[in-house]
Formats: C-alpha cells, sequence, structure tokens
C-alpha cells in the first residue's frame, strides 16, 4: 500500500541572491508500513523533505499525496490536525518540558489527541521506561530522554513516525538502544518509520533506503537483509 506519493514536488527558501532550491522537483512512491532510512550529506535536503512529509511547512509547488489524500491543499487547520492525528516526531533534541515528569510529558501531547494516563505509561513501558515515569527530564540520562519523546511520538498510535537525527546527539551504545526501540515499535504498531541520517551504517538496518544530494533523489533501494540495530557500528 502506498504511503506518500510525491509528484514534481519542489521547495525553495529566499529569493534572488539568496534562493536556495533545498528540494528539486521529487518524483518518489514511499509505501507502507517500512523502515525507510532517508541518507544524505549536510544540506541535501533531508529535513526539507520531512517537514513537507510531516505537514510542517508548503512545498513551493508540486503535490503531496497521503494515501490517496492531497495534504498540500490542506489550510492552515487541516495541517495541524494532520500532524495531531496521524504523524509522531522525534528530532535530535528531545524537546521535554523541565517541570513534568515523564509520564507528564507523554500525557501532555496525548491528552491533546484525547487520549489518557494509560496510554501514556503503555507508550512508556514500550520504550522500557516504566520504572521512570515519575523522574524529571533533568533526572534521566540522554538516551532515557530521547525514549521519553519517542513515547510521546508515539502514545497516539501515530501511522508515521518521523524522525529526524534522532540518534545525532546520542553516543554509540545510547544510540543502538535508540534504534532497537523504534525497530521493536515498527515491528509491533507496523507503523512506518522516516528515519533521516548521514550514517552509511545506520542505514544498513532499513527496509528502503532513499538517498539524496543536493535536493533530489538519487537512488531507492531495497534492502533485502536489513540488519538488526545491535549488528552495525558507526
Ligand atoms: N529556513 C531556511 N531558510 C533558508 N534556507 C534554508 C532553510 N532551511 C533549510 N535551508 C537550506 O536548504 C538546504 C537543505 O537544508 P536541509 O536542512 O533540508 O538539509 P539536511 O539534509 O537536512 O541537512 P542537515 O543534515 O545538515 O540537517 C540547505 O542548503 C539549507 O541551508
Amino acid at each position: 500500500m502506498k504511503l506518500y506519493t510525491l509528484k514534481a514536488l519542489s521547495k525553495n527558501y529566499g529569493e534572488g541572491d539568496s534562493l536556495v532550491r533545498a528540494l528539486k522537483d521529487i518524483h518518489l512512491e514511499i509505501p507502507a508500513g517500512k523502515f525507510i532510512v532517508v541518507l544524505g550529506a549536510s544540506g541535501s535536503g533531508k529535513s526539507t523533505l520531512l517537514n513537507m512529509l510531516g505537514c510542517m511547512d508548503r512545498p513551493t509547488s508540486g503535490q503531496i499525496l497521503f494515501e490517496d489524500t492531497d495534504i498540500t491543499a490542506y489550510n492552515k487547520r487541516e495541517m495541524t490536525q494532520f500532524r495531531k492525528n496521524t504523524i509522531g516526531f522525534v528530532f535530535q533534541s528531545y524537546n521535554l518540558l523541565p517541570d513534568l515528569s515523564a509520564v507528564e510529558n507523554v500525557e501532555f501531547s496525548t491528552e491533546m489527541a484525547g487520549l489518557t494516563r494509560a496510554d501514556a505509561e503503555r507508550a512508556l513501558a514500550m520504550v522500557g521506561l516504566t520504572d521512570r515515569i515519575s523522574h524529571f527530564p533533568g533526572q534521566l540520562s540522554g538516551g532515557e530522554q530521547q525514549r521519553v519523546s519517542i513515547a510521546r511520538a508515539i502514545a497516539k498510535r501515530p501511522k508515521v513516525l518521523l524522525c529526524d537525527e534522532p540518534t545525532g546527539a546520542l553516543d554509540f551504545e545510547t544510540g543502538i538502544m535508540v534504534l532497537e526501540v523504534l525497530k521493536q515499535i515498527h515491528k509491533e504498531q507496523g507503523t512506518s518509520i522516516l528515519f533521516i541520517t548521514h550514517s552509511q551504517e545506520i542505514a544498513k538496518i532499513a527496509d528502503i533506503v532513499i538517498r539524496m544530494r543536493s535536493g533530489e533523489i538519487l537512488s531507492v533501494t531495497n534492502n533485502e537483509c536489513p540488519l538488526e540495530p545491535g549488528e552495525v557500528e558507526w
């Protein structure tokens, strides 16, 4: 099944001398239910692409269909609804509220989607933090904070998890743990995952690797034998 269809998608920033063509006429089909890595050097357009897929920003031209709906035709309110109901975001920075405990941080976002404290606790259990739910962010390690932010993203059971370099600030072993959590969510909940990285090694765990360079798609490769996170090194 199709998740996204991108048709002649372009995104420019600025104008005149400062014009940047961040995405250049991209045509792409992204299937549902896969663990997809978007791989490319700094400045290749990965975050710009993710922002478009998550309805955080609008393209300059072109279309994005989510399943069969043109999400580029959405107004602001519809964009917000789409983000809330369909997408979970995980970033390099954890963006947790320091005065809320782990479970409250998750609840704070789940409440917006009409879910309960039990949903928040379940999400924290999925990322292996049952014994840390009352801790505040300042009492948690970087990897634990990132797992809280993943719990926050998955508590509402989004169809799509968009991850922008979530292991970028973590040491190797903690990064592996975060990748394992994401793989487990992918397997257990069938969530489609798009994961941005510049690491060729991390790309080995993906079902599909989309390579980007200078705002263009270089290649889309199916990985016959994706590795487990514990098998990669970087
Ligand atoms: N808000 C903006 N205004 C102007 N230019 C921007 C803006 N956001 C991104 N760009 C430019 O668009 C291009 C693509 O940036 P983008 O952040 O999508 O790349 P990236 O592959 O995610 O890079 P990184 O790995 O460093 O995060 C870059 O040349 C960047 O400087």
